[in-house]
């Protein structure tokens, strides 16, 4: 259950589209294969994406522990747990405010979660009811936000930023994603949605640039085909990107639990 995670971890972006639930996906395997024993929660309930981007297929259904508690869903050495596993991608997500918020807390608090350092939740874009209910429900130790560099996002992360301190939870840092797109053809690197986004908006807020991530064509690719790049190409740029993200992440968390390094005795 919730009490045998060690730190909860929201990833959350102001505006749609950004690459939360990219950055969610790579951002916890990179966790995991530092050692640390990771879960994902995708809490983007209207448009959840974590199944297709971590290959758990349509038909997958987490099981039920005496009758009451789902047992989280296995991908990629990751412990998952989704909207997506509880509907049909047929089922149109019209639910009002207190519904929505209603089926967050359920699975987040009625899923089996084993012991894990890391539960990183993906968030829905914006500041709503999600946002309130887990603040109020659940201690977390940190959010995460994404943003892409061009003002408009910016401006939608501040609010971000903004509300996860009015609710006193600590803002690790800022990723700034698709910053640069390099041409696959002629190796041409250019600014698509503006420079430096990132970098000021924390400075602005006095938290971290945690990383920057490169618009890339496989970047989308393996997200999509169910094998995100840091599992795809493990050593990598992309994966360099986000071993990198994860270490900075862990240096903002004050007091973060190492895994205790696994001792063996040997006879001489
Ligand atoms: N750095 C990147 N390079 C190329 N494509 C990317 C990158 N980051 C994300 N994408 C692609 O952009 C699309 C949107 O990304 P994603 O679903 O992660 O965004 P999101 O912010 O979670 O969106 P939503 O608000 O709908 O939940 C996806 O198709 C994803 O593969």
């Amino acid at each position: 259950m919730l009490e045998s995670v060690k730190h909860v971890i929201a990833v959350a972006s102001g505006k749609g589209g950004v690459g939360k639930s990219t950055v969610t996906a790579n951002l916890a395997l990179a966790m995991s294969q530092k050692g640390f024993k990771v879960g994902v929660l995708d809490a983007d309930i209207y448009g959840p994406s974590q199944a297709l981007m971590l290959g758990v297929s349509d038909d997958v259904r987490p099981q039920m522990k005496d009758g009451t508690t789902f047992l989280p869903v296995e991908a990629h050495g990751l412990h998952t747990m989704s909207m997506a596993y509880l509907v049909t991608e047929k089922t149109p997500m019209v639910w009002r405010g207190p519904m929505v918020s209603g089926a967050f807390q359920q699975i987040l608090t009625q899923t089996d979660w084993p012991d894990l350092d890391y539960l990183f939740i993906d968030m829905p874009p914006g500041t709503g009811d999600i946002q309130l209910t887990l603040s109020q429900k659940v201690k977390v130790a940190g959010a995460v936000i994404v943003t892409t560099p061009q003002d408009i996002a910016l401006l939608d992360a501040k609010k971000g930023v903004e509300m996860f301190r009015k609710v006193k939870i600590p803002v690790l840092g800022v990723v700034e994603n698709m910053s640069l797109h390099t041409c696959s053809n002629c190796g041409h690197s250019e600014p698509v949605f503006g420079e430096g986004g990132g970098d000021r908006i924390a400075r602005e807020y006095d938290t971290a640039l945690l990383g920057q991530l490169p618009l890339a064509l496989k970047v989308r690719e393996q997200a999509d085909s169910g094998v995100p790049s840091v599992i795809a190409e493990p050593d990598g740029d992309i994966a360099g990107f986000f071993s990198q993200i994860a270490d900075n992440m862990n240096e903002q968390l004050e007091g973060a639990v190492q895994v205790a390094p696994t001792i063996s005795f040997s006879d001489d």
